[in-house]
């Protein structure tokens, strides 16, 4: 399967240590980066073609803790995304999520004008150009993934059946299936404006082979929902704790440009 494709369970030391294990820390397209909006540039093109989201709702397979996020993992049947600023299609491989604080307005990963919100989700598709996901996984255009920023208001009907799972996965590898029809496109908001750059994963191996799509506009879920992220556990230097802060900082832009819809 894709365990090699799971949000790496931060190495005992923080993103800021990365390089010294992962020497593309410091590369010239890493992820996440701060948007700031006055520099995107609108591209007609992207409206011209746009991005197509056709999932299925029963793609999804089992919730699992990966020890550094909850991973929801897709068979991938009819769970295909193109257009925007793809060039091919891509298929739908997992979606897991980055967070802060319980009560924090820190945890997602790009941040908007200097903005953070309390969690990210990542949407993760592979390119069907290439043979598996694991062939995808460290080519220029081999990953495309969608980030939904939350925001903590109302609670959110869609997330809920799997937001009520995280406690049934308190611990790494703890795994539980999906038994009922569910469709990821729900967590998507209403409004499909986004920002787009070539960026990379931000966990280790932090392969630069991201084509982003961050969506403008997030998504509500309640002060629930955002503390039924912390119901998954994770080790810490005093041994187990609540998952949280599973984010990496900002990264240098090094001059790419961020478009936009
Ligand atoms: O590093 B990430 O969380 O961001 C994009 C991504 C893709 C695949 C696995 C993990 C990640
Ligand atoms: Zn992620």
């Amino acid at each position: 399967s894709f365990g090699f494709l799971q949000v790496a369970s931060p190495v005992p030391q923080g993103p800021n240590k990365w390089h010294e294990q992962f020497p593309i820390a410091k590369g010239q397209r890493q992820s996440p980066i701060d948007i700031v909006t006055s520099n995107a540039k609108v591209d007609k093109a992207l409206s011209d073609n746009p991005l197509k989201v056709s999932y299925s709702n029963n793609c999804c397979q089992s919730v699992t803790n990966t020890g550094a996020s909850f991973q929801v993992v897709v068979d991938g049947a009819g769970t295909e995304i193109s257009g925007g600023p793809l060039d091919s299609t891509y298929k739908l491989v997992q979606f897991h999520a980055h967070w802060g604080p319980l009560g924090g307005d820190e945890g997602s990963e790009h941040t908007v004008d200097g903005v953070t919100y309390p969690a990210e989700l990542h949407l993760v598709h592979w390119n069907q150009k290439y043979k598996d996901v694991g062939e995808a996984v460290d080519k220029p255009d081999g990953l495309a993934v969608i980030g939904v920023f939350f925001s903590r208001g109302k609670e959110h009907a869609g997330f809920k059946p799997i937001s009520d799972l995280f406690a049934k996965v308190p611990r790494k590898a703890d795994k539980v299936d999906i038994s009922f029809n569910y469709d990821p496109a729900c967590l998507l908001p209403a409004r499909r404006d986004y920002w787009t750059y070539l960026g990379s994963l931000t966990t280790p191996p932090l392969f630069e082979s991201v084509t982003w799509i961050v969506m403008k506009d997030p998504v509500e879920v309640s002060a629930e929902q955002l503390a039924a992220l912390r119901n998954l556990l994770w080790e810490t230097p005093s041994g187990e704790g609540q998952m949280c802060n599973n984010y990496r900082p900002p990264q240098p832009l090094q001059g790419r440009l961020v478009r936009s819809t």
